[in-house]
């Protein structure tokens, strides 16, 4: 059966998987409503799809008050820490499945406890894309034992700059020249600093051993082309060490390509019965 599905977030990563789903890359599934709060956005993307979406909408309260809003199987978030925390609840209690891509927002430990209800107890399935990174399947199988997880992250003054961690100590990011290590912390505190650049701490602290214990390294290199991410890991029977060099998507800097294309993938997964690959 087609499931309808709306997308939350029509920027970089919204407006491939709705291409995607118009392109029929994934199949089952077509696109039934686009939110944004901002219209440019909406109207630029639908432009562009060949299969219109059935409704459009701006504002949150539209959209779940329409009446096509009963028609949705699943939700795509793909705008904002701030607007998973939101809307993702409102969603589940409704009924919708979701996948979402601003993983940041299980930092907040309220947040998380009660989409985890929704799951245990709702029946609700949520899905949390490997995003810009990968090694979550070995995160997993070893968390029990797990000593140390160390997460340095290296981006561009133009992929990091305008973060709450500028803007709080009066700083600009252009005034980087050399590579600097700015920050160094718990992934709890990271999100705090950097919400749009470092969802993938909150993959790798869900998958291994928390928010608080997960230490993140940020370091901005001027010179840098591409967002790289680096997962040091130290375990009772082993240790790891992945590096992942990832180009930027073209139209959002913050945004490596690699997160559009997990997402189309996990998407993709969720929506067809397929072989599981990987654990
Ligand atoms: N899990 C991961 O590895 C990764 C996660 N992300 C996260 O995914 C999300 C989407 O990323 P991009 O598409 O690159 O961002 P983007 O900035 O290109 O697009 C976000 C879109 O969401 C809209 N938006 C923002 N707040 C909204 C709200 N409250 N309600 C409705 N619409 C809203 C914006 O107007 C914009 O069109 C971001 O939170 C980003 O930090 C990005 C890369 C990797
Ligand atoms: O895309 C990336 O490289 C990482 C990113 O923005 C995030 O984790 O929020």
């Amino acid at each position: 059966m087609t499931k309808n599905i709306a997308i939350i977030g029509c920027g970089a990563i919204g407006y491939e998987i709705a291409k995607s789903i118009d392109d029929r890359n994934i199949p089952n599934c077509r696109v039934c409503v686009l939110f944004d709060t901002e219209r440019e956005q909406l109207d630029y993307l639908e432009s562009d799809l060949t299969n219109k979406p059935d409704a459009m909408f701006d504002r949150f309260d539209d959209f779940i008050t329409s009446d096509i809003f009963s028609k949705i199987d699943f939700v795509v978030e793909a705008a904002s820490i701030e607007a998973a925390r939101r809307y993702s609840i409102k969603l589940l209690q409704e009924g919708k499945d979701m996948m979402i891509m601003s993983t940041g927002s299980f930092s907040d430990p309220t947040f998380s406890k009660e989409i985890l209800n929704l799951i245990h107890n709702g029946g609700r399935r949520v899905y949390l894309p490997s995003g810009a990174i990968g090694g979550a399947d070995i995160l997993r199988a070893v968390k029990g034992y797990i000593d140390e997880v160390i997460l340095t992250t290296t981006k561009s003054v133009n992929s990091i700059k305008g973060a709450p961690y500028f803007l709080k100590r009066g700083q600009n990011a252009d005034s980087i020249f050399d590579k600097t290590t700015i920050f160094e912390g718990s992934a709890e505190e990271a999100i705090k600093e950097f919400p749009s650049n470092i969802n993938v701490s909150a993959l790798v602290s869900l998958a291994g051993i928390g928010f608080q214990d997960t230490r993140v390294r940020v370091v901005v290199d001027p010179l840098i082309e591409t967002n790289r991410h680096e997962i040091a890991v130290k375990w009772k029977y082993g240790e790891f060490y992945i590096k992942i060099n990832n180009r930027p998507s073209p139209s959002n800097p913050k945004t490596s390509y690699l997160a559009v294309l997990s997402a189309i993938e996990c998407l993709r997964s969720a929506l067809v019965n397929d072989i599981q690959i990987g654990s």
